[in-house]
């Protein structure tokens, strides 16, 4: 086995602690505990400093000092729960909050990135040649970055700003089931550098999408491209069975594939999707109309993912995966894109509104995502090609009324 004769542990950073920053903390803090030879026990988890108060209807209400705003991070090791992004979700001891950034990857061979998308660059700025230059990464984020010299997805960016490979890990995960273990699957997109894997793995089968461990797939433009440094012989190899072991719990089913393009797509076009679900249903169109705009929309990710990214993404990553077609159904039933912007339809108020007052500093990653999109389409020339995501553009910017989606998304002879 490629762990024999490892004498360091993987040491984890969760990077975020919002909602499913939390969650991820949460999950991989349990796996460490059930995988000692592997991990160290102690994961790290970055918060982004703020003070809080405890609710009236937190179970913490009477601990000390409740009505007075306190640290999140001191909350968080105090009271093993955070009470702003993740309420009554008890998080394992070995959870420690840190709010130095740089400290808090510090001799980290896994990070994990769970950031709202905006966020990332900043982050990865500061994090720069302070990491063990062989760590490796996922990014849990779910987002594109869009600059002026095109489109990258968010694990090239954090990949090629630190130099180190970084996957994606992506699904229908509404962050607070998964927090109360209720069952869901995931799909985890990581081609690890030959280099780190020291030992023959069998093949995966039977999915045409799974990853076969022998002929690893194209490479993602960006990933391979940058020098990695090899992971050093003392610590066990980032296989994918080990991979699999920092993620898969029993109610959190892990699919590993090779597409890191396909998974990473998924997870960002889903929520704009989620956003003009929410506006028909806003209307009170009813579930037969959600259908309508889930079903183009699915067609205008496939159709970016052949367009753009035709050499990484595959079309059976978006049908197959959870990470596709699951995640745009979970989340336009219940995610947040979904359920702010039917709050907009009903209430008369922008979505950035409605964010400011539901939802307690948690971000949407819809709206900007939207705009970026369509920043590139525009570049491109090709807004026409994808009506659904130009329309939830152009509604947000409130030059079109949700009650036009129809006629902007059917097919013109
Ligand atoms: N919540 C979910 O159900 C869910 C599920 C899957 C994926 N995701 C994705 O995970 C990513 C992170 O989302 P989340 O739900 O953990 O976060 P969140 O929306 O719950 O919370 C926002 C986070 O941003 C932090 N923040 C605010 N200002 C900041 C700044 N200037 N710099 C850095 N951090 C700052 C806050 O402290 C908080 O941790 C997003 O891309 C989201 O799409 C979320
Ligand atoms: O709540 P949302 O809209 O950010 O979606 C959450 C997850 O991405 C659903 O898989």
């Amino acid at each position: 086995m490629a762990t024999l004769g490892a004498q360091k542990k993987h040491k984890v950073t969760v990077v975020g602690s919002g909602n499913w920053g939390t969650t991820m903390a949460k999950l991989v803090a349990e796996n460490v505990v059930a995988h000692p030879k592997l991990f160290e026990e102690k994961v790290q988890m970055w918060v982004y400093e703020e003070d809080v108060t405890i609710p009236k209807d937190s179970r913490h209400y009477n601990s000390e000092r409740a009505d007075q705003p306190q640290k999140l991070s001191q909350l968080i090791n105090n009271l093993h729960e955070n009470i702003k992004y993740l309420p009554n979700i008890t998080l394992p001891s070995n959870v420690i909050a840190n709010t130095d950034l740089v400290d808090s990857c510090k001799d980290s061979t896994i990070l994990i990135f769970v950031l709202p998308h905006q966020f990332i660059g900043k982050v990865c700025d500061q994090l720069k040649g302070k990491i063990v230059p062989y760590a490796r990464a996922i990014s849990c984020t779910k987002g594109v970055d869009v600059s002026e010299k095109g489109i990258q997805l968010l694990c090239e960016s954090i990949g090629k700003k630190l130099s180190i490979y970084c996957g994606a890990l992506s699904g229908a995960n509404i962050a607070s089931e998964i927090a109360k273990e209720l069952y869901s699957e995931t799909t985890v997109a990581y081609d690890p550098p030959p280099m780190d894997s020291r030992a023959p793995t069998p093949k995966v089968s039977p999915s045409s999408s799974q990853v076969d461990l022998i002929n690893p797939s194209k490479e993602v433009p960006g990933q391979r491209s940058a020098r990695l440094v090899p992971l050093p012989t003392e610590y066990p190899a980032l296989s994918h069975e080990n991979i699999r072991k920092l993620f898969h719990r029993p109610y959190f089913h892990v699919r590993l594939v090779s597409d890191v393009a396909g998974v990473s797509l998924g997870g960002a076009l889903k929520n704009i999707i989620a956003l003009a679900a929410g506006f028909v249903d806003g209307l009170g169109w009813g579930d037969n109309a959600k259908a309508a705009v889930m079903r183009v929309g699915i067609l205008e990710m496939v159709k970016f993912g052949k367009a753009f990214f035709a050499e990484s993404a595959h079309t059976s990553t978006f049908t197959e995966e959870s990470c596709g077609v699951a995640d745009v159904i979970t989340s336009c039933m219940g995610g947040r894109n979904f359920r702010c912007a039917k709050m907009s339809v009903e209430r008369g108020e922008s979505i950035g509104e409605i964010e400011e007052k539901e939802l307690n500093g948690q971000k949407l990653q819809g709206t900007s995502t939207a705009y970026e999109v369509n920043a590139f389409l525009k570049s491109k020339g090709m807004e026409g090609d994808f009506p659904l995501f130009t329309a939830v553009y152009h509604i947000l910017e409130g030059k079109l009324k949700p009650e036009q989606i129809p006629e902007i998304i059917e097919p013109k002879d």
